[in-house]
């Protein structure tokens, strides 16, 4: 798939090389105006940027890119390469462009976003990671400064105002996940001055195959205090005394289900229960499938580690900590009670977005990466981007040798140490990218066994990587380190200090040494291991060492007789590059169909968020809260602004009926734009209207009735009525996706018998959806009657109806429901039937 996708992309290319030179000729017609550009003082940069019309039909592309190559030169002392001007230019035309690593850019997504500005959007620029957009947004300053466009970087330690400013400016900078949580956590707001987040415009995204494919399915997850279902510590003992035989793990690793064996074992441990019957067929089941995953699936080390008493998840695709980063659905806590720690509140979801929805919400998107072609499809099926592959300033001289393939794995450890020793002798440089912390220390432990000393880098010590990766290209430097260690930070060959004659010697050597000791489930993450060596023209080499015992063979290639080796090291000459290259074919397209897959179920979810939000907004926005509820119920109203006659001159209860069946038919309406299903039963639960809900705290009759001395003014009644809006709006939105959480993890077993889990899951969605509507506006309408509300505001905590008091972020790692998608689904349906 990978090598097939990435010829069509080359084939398909045919567009991009006609933008590629159009953007060469207007190269060409800068280089006329370097004089002009040259001859102006620094004060002229702004003005006459501001006369430019640079859009893709306006005619001063070219006097554009003069006046930044020459404002750049100027501010930051570097003069942009054609090919960063070229990447620049790519991007303001929307397309993904791929620059080899350590190409800069950083200064054409800069350039880029001086174009946007100029064209009169707002920009962001997204990262990875805090300290890349802190440190890219300070490093670019000057730049943005010399056309007077203001600039700022959102991080973790940023408080509301400086966010808020941040937001205001022309540019910001900030990592994916800030930026989501800021958009969450404007669900919070109850006065429209405390929104934070802008209304999206222009999304530059840096290292796009990691954001938009990588983390896509992530979702970023607003939390407040709730009481948490604590592991059933009886099952789980149960699940850790299991044997081989109860259970069965699915070829890919992603999926443990209970076998006829496991069954009947869990069945009679517990009691003697039926796991099958009405009763525990929605509960215990389920949590006994989410303790085989936490004890049979998840490794330690190997998908987490533990340090400081707690569990730390390690991202599969950068082998660092992910910092914030949780599983859902009770994962957390079945891990933690597997590890036997205490346990750590996960809380109540109050909102939650997909990294992919959070990037779909801005109209405009582009995006730089050092691997993008391979990445192409996900681009275009999902994001509907293009791609433009951008030369290198120097060419790479870097030698990318062909794979050595072994039979077993202790065959590949072996010539892998005898490899980096050999090459360690001659002083050059080696950086050794692993798979996981467990192999990091396996390899390291080996290479000292051989007397070949090495610093590790993993997980478990990432606070030091950039002191470690500085120094990863000194001479006789060996680094293990895992996967993405140090991406976005310079290697610098001959070590950090600008030694000259240190660095001349390790030219000398062959430049930076990269191995790899197995290859991904995708070439793109091999070649952004690769692309740690021969940077901005430097030399370098890369090889990958593999076995038949590797992952991505044994999950993906099943052998009638397994492959055997002519030669006494295991080697199993092209025959094994063969197939390595055949299995990583199988996983890529076995990727990009979970992708779709998952996608397909986070899409309705995504729509039902975007009729809230925007419901939301609304209230919170204008009066509408104080116009449904004076409408719905003109006697209260009545009362509370001392006009008790209006209730006469108010027209009766049917008109009043029908008043409410079009509030809700505008929900309606929203949805209808998204879909055709959701508008059905949304209309159908606007005609039960009267329904009344039961399930509210229970007011006191004289609070019920409690009627102010004095009117209360208009603007503190609109304000009340507001609140209790958005109140009940929220609260119904968390239990939905309280609602959708439980649906996921129990899908598979509502689903027997019925289409596809797919269709099971949108019905089921779709119709808890539809009375969401009519269920926050009845509560809303009881409040009202109900509450005590005074020239102070309502009090809605005296009503027993509380917002969180505490409020966090965090990422969901690995969502269980991602990774497995439908076939996990697939596969647990299997061992009913
Ligand atoms: N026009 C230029 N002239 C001279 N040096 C430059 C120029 N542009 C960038 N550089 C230098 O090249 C190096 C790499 O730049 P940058 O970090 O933007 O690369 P990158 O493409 O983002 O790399 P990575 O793949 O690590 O993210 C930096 O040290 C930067 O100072």
């Amino acid at each position: 798939m990978g090598k097939l996708t990435n010829s069509m992309w080359r084939l398909l290319g045919a567009q991009s090389s006609r933008n590629q030179s159009k953007s060469l000729s207007l190269l060409k017609d800068a280089e006329g105006h370097t004089d002009w550009a040259a001859d102006l003082a620094d004060a002229d940069f702004r003005v006459e940027a501001e006369k430019l019309d640079i859009g893709v039909d306006g005619g001063d592309r070219a006097k554009f890119l003069a006046l930044a190559r020459e404002a750049a030169d100027r501010s930051l002392g570097l003069r942009p390469f054609d090919v960063q001007l070229q990447g620049a230019l790519r991007l303001l035309d929307g397309d993904v462009i791929e620059m080899g690593t350590g190409e800069g850019k950083t200064l054409a997504g800069a350039i880029a976003a001086i174009g946007y500005v100029l064209e009169g959007h707002r920009v962001h620029v997204i990262s990875v990671n805090d300290y890349l957009a802190t440190r890219d947004a300070e490093w670019m300053a000057p730049l943005f400064a010399a056309f007077g466009i203001t600039v700022h970087a959102v991080s973790e330690n940023s408080n509301r105002a400086e966010r808020k400013q941040a937001y205001d400016g022309d540019v910001t900078y900030g990592s994916v996940n800030e930026i989501g949580f800021d958009v969450l956590r404007d669900q919070l707001a109850i006065h429209a001055d405390e929104l934070v987040s802008p209304t999206p415009d222009v999304a530059i995204i840096d290292e796009a195959d990691s954001v938009l494919v990588d983390e896509a399915l992530i979702p970023l997850v607003l939390a407040g205090t709730a009481d948490v279902e604590v592991p059933d510590h009886a099952i789980h003992d149960v699940v850790a005394r299991m044997k081989n035989k109860h259970y069965e793990i699915d070829v890919e690793g992603r999926n443990v289900s209970l076998t006829d064996d496991g069954a009947a074992f869990v069945e009679e441990e517990l009691g003697g229960i039926d796991l099958y019957d009405e009763e525990h067929v929605g509960t215990t089941l389920v949590h006994v499938n989410v303790a085989m995953h936490a004890h049979h699936l998840l490794e330690r080390d190997v998908h987490y580690i533990v340090r400081d008493g707690g569990v730390h998840l390690i991202n599969a695709s950068r082998g660092r900590v992910a910092q914030l980063q949780r599983w859902p659905d009770g994962m957390q806590a079945a891990v933690e009670t597997k590890e036997g720690l205490a346990q750590t509140d996960s809380g109540e979801v109050i909102d939650t977005i997909t990294v992919q929805a959070l990037i779909g919400r801005y109209p405009q998107v582009c995006g730089m990466t050092g691997t993008a072609l391979a990445a192409g499809e996900q681009f275009r099926q999902f994001y509907d981007l293009r791609v433009s592959q951008i030369p290198p300033n120097t060419s790479n001289i870097r030698k990318d040798l062909p794979d050595r393939v072994y039979d077993t794995k202790a065959n590949k450890v072996e010539a892998v140490v005898a490899y980096v020793k050999e090459v360690h002798e001659t002083g050059q440089p080696v950086l050794i990218g692993t798979h996981d912390v467990a192999e990091s220390e396996e390899l390291a432990y080996f290479l000292e066994k051989a007397g070949v000393g090495c610093v590790v880098l993993n997980a478990k010590n990432d606070a030091e990587e950039a002191k470690i990766i500085a120094e990863a290209g000194t001479k006789g430097a060996v680094t293990v380190s895992t996967q993405m260690a140090g991406r976005g930070t310079d290697i610098r060959l001959g070590g950090s200090s600008d030694d000259e004659t240190a660095r001349e010697e390790i030219i000398e050597l062959g430049g930076l040494c990269v191995i790899g000791t197995g290859r991904h489930d995708t070439e793109r993450l091999d070649n952004q291991l690769r692309g740690r060596a021969g940077r901005q023209g430097d030399p370098g080499m890369s090889v990958f060492f593999s076995s038949l015992e590797d992952p991505v063979v044994t999950k993906n290639l099943s052998f009638k007789r397994d492959p055997v080796s002519q030669s006494e090291d295991g080697s199993m000459g092209s025959k094994g590059i063969d197939l390595i290259e055949q299995a990583q074919r199988v996983a890529e397209g076995v990727m990009l169909e979970l992708h779709a897959n998952t996608w397909r179920y986070n899409q309705l979810v995504n729509q039902q968020r975007e009729i809230v939000v925007k419901r939301r907004m609304e209230v919170l926005t204008t009066d509408t809260a104080l116009k449904e509820l004076r409408d719905h119920e003109p006697e209260r109203y009545a009362e509370l602004t001392g006009t008790a006659k209006a209730k006469d001159e108010n027209t009766g209860a049917d008109e009043k009926t029908a008043e409410v069946e079009d509030t809700s038919g505008a929900a309606a309406e929203d949805s209808a734009n998204e879909d055709s299903a959701t508008e059905d039963s949304v209309t159908e639960a606007t005609t039960t209207d009267e329904a009344t809900t039961t399930d509210e705290p229970d007011v006191t009759q004289e609070k019920s009735r409690w009627i102010p001395v004095e009117p209360l003014a208009a603007d503190v009644l609109a304000q009340a009525a507001r609140e209790i809006m958005l109140y009940h709006l929220d609260r119904e939105w968390a239990d939905h996706l309280t609602f959708v959480s439980d649906v996921r993890a129990s899908i598979h077993l509502r689903a027997i018998g019925r289409e596809s889990p797919l269709d099971e899951f949108h019905r089921l969605i779709l119709a808890e959806f539809s009375e969401l509507p009519t269920r926050a506006i009845d509560k809303s309408r009881k409040t009202f009657r109900e509450a005590v509300i005074t020239p102070d505001g309502v009090d809605l905590g005296a009503a027993d109806l509380h917002r969180s008091t505490m409020t966090w972020t965090y990422m969901v790692h690995d969502n269980l429901f991602a990774s497995g998608g439908a076939k996990t689904l697939q596969g647990i349906i299997g061992i009913f039937r």
